[in-house]
């Protein structure tokens, strides 16, 4: 036996939890070792069955609550199908906010060692249900029916269900439409472990403010068998849909859609609005999916822009020019990159559908063409990053601090990764003067940031 573990497997023990990790779980510290613990909530003494011991931390079982949270909330077996495996379900809101504020606080000071940014309360949802615009719901078989719904908490045993509370209820219907007629019409479902079967995952995105709705069938093949039955029945059953798609996905990967998409019926995107600008939204191209407090970020972004109409903008990771076009209408030149080429695509057709002749949009890598346009003496004022989770590339920040923007808005979906790169522009000469968590993911992990960071 190892003496520097405290603890051994099987040990029954019982031991108030400290914090959360990133994922959800508890953490408890027997003489300073840690045990990580699914399903136990910070202030709670709960006793805990020890199932695995690794060198530097260990992993528990709850076996039983002895001292409860106040913030615990009781979660039926039914109502846990419907929140499709969100880590936080057994958390009232308000201590999942609270939750994710101190997962912000720890990142800035653990990993940022920032000390003098304000990092402020996260903002929370009014009605923190129903908010998802976009479902991806992989499909199985089980005893010879096709199911879809969510994946067991880490396995890949697919658990079906018709409902979702962190979806849109359009959204629900839409995808437990598609997944009867897929069933009726007996397409094949995929087998993720053989590679056999056709139907992969129904995806259903949605227009909150258009009402638009598109439907998207991912395949393994790209034959698709009764194809205008499939169109004929979907568009007889959802009167808003605008656009069937099927995107094929020959590989054995995790990974939802493949790079090919045919158009099976009606536009190659929907539309939407946020605020007052309109985009179009094609399948491949990333859109936040919850509208709501997309709003509250990108308003955010702006305020901590300051932009008074003489900045030119650079916007790193600019998606389908969301925040750009906001920008832009409050700038004197936006430029923008991303690494989708339909997402630029969609950036310059959002920029026209709005009469804005202010913005540039380029497809490629943000630390390629960044450093490319700065030698060609593109220089910003303001320089937006909104990257995703592992955050942005050491060479665009080293641009970024060479450039020497007056202000960086940085847009964050992982604290972690956040702090890492204000640490790397605070010692570049940057000092971060504030923080603002948005909770864009209610009942789950994740945490949206977005930070004002000036030059000194
Ligand atoms: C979190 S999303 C933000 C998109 C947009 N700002 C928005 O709010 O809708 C990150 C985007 O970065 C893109 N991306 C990922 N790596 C990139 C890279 N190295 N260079 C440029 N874009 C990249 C992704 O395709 C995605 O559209």
């Amino acid at each position: 036996m190892d003496k520097s573990i405290p603890v051994e497997k099987n040990d029954c023990i019982e031991a108030v939890c400290e914090d959360l990790t990133h994922d959800g779980s508890g953490v408890v510290k027997i003489d300073g070792y840690p045990i990580f613990v699914p399903g136990v909530l910070p202030g709670e003494k709960a006793s805990i069955k020890i199932i695995k011991v690794n060198k530097g931390y260990g992993f528990g079982k709850l076996v039983d609550i002895l001292e409860r949270s106040p913030f615990r909330v009781d979660v039926s077996p039914e109502e846990a199908h419907k929140y499709g495996g969100c880590q936080l379900q057994h958390i009232s809101y308000e201590g999942q906010l609270n939750s994710k504020e101190n997962l912000v606080r720890q990142a800035m000071a653990r990993i940022g060692k920032l000390e003098n940014a304000a990092i402020h309360p996260v903002l929370g949802m009014e009605n923190p249900w129903n908010y998802r615009n976009k479902a991806q719901v992989p499909v199985g078989q089980k005893d010879g029916k096709l199911i879809a719904g969510f994946y067991k908490p880490r396995s890949h045993e697919i658990i079906d269900t018709d409902e979702s509370l962190i979806h849109l209820p359009e959204v629900n219907e839409a995808i437990k439409v598609v997944k009867e007629i897929c069933s009726k019409l007996e397409i094949q479902p995929f087998n993720e472990e053989k590679h056999t079967g056709i139907l992969r995952h129904i995806m259903a995105r949605y227009g909150k403010e258009s009402g638009e709705l598109m439907i998207i069938l991912v395949t393994r093949i790209s034959d698709l068998p009764h194809k205008s039955h499939l169109v004929e029945k979907i568009l007889a059953a959802l009167p808003n849909v605008r656009s069937i798609i099927q995107n094929i996905n020959t590989k054995k990967t995790n990974v939802i859609l493949g790079e090919k998409t045919k158009v099976l019926w009606g536009s190659d995107v929907i539309y939407d609005n946020i605020g007052d600008v309109k985009f179009a939204i094609s399948p491949l191209s990333f859109y936040q999916v919850n509208p709501v407090s997309t709003k509250v970020l990108y308003d955010k972004a702006l305020e901590y822009a300051g932009l008074t109409g003489k900045e030119t903008v650079i916007d790193a990771y600019c998606g389908i020019g969301t925040i750009s076009l906001f920008m832009a209408k409050k700038a004197k030149k936006v430029y923008g990159v991303e690494i989708v080429p339909d997402a630029v695509k969609d950036a310059k057709r959002n920029a026209s559908l709005n009469g804005i002749t202010n913005a540039k949009f380029e497809a490629g890598l943000a630390e390629t063409v960044i450093p490319k346009w700065y030698e060609e003496g593109i220089v910003a004022d303001v320089f937006v990053v909104d990257p995703p989770r592992k955050g942005c590339d050491s060479t665009l920040l080293e641009t970024i601090i060479e450039m020497k923007p007056k202000k960086v808005v940085y847009v964050s979906c992982n604290p972690a990764t956040l702090a890492r790169d204000l640490r790397i522009l605070e010692d570049g000469g940057y000092q971060t003067k504030q923080i603002q968590p948005v909770d864009m993911f209610p009942h789950t992990t994740h945490v949206e940031c977005v930070a004002e960071i000036v030059l000194k």
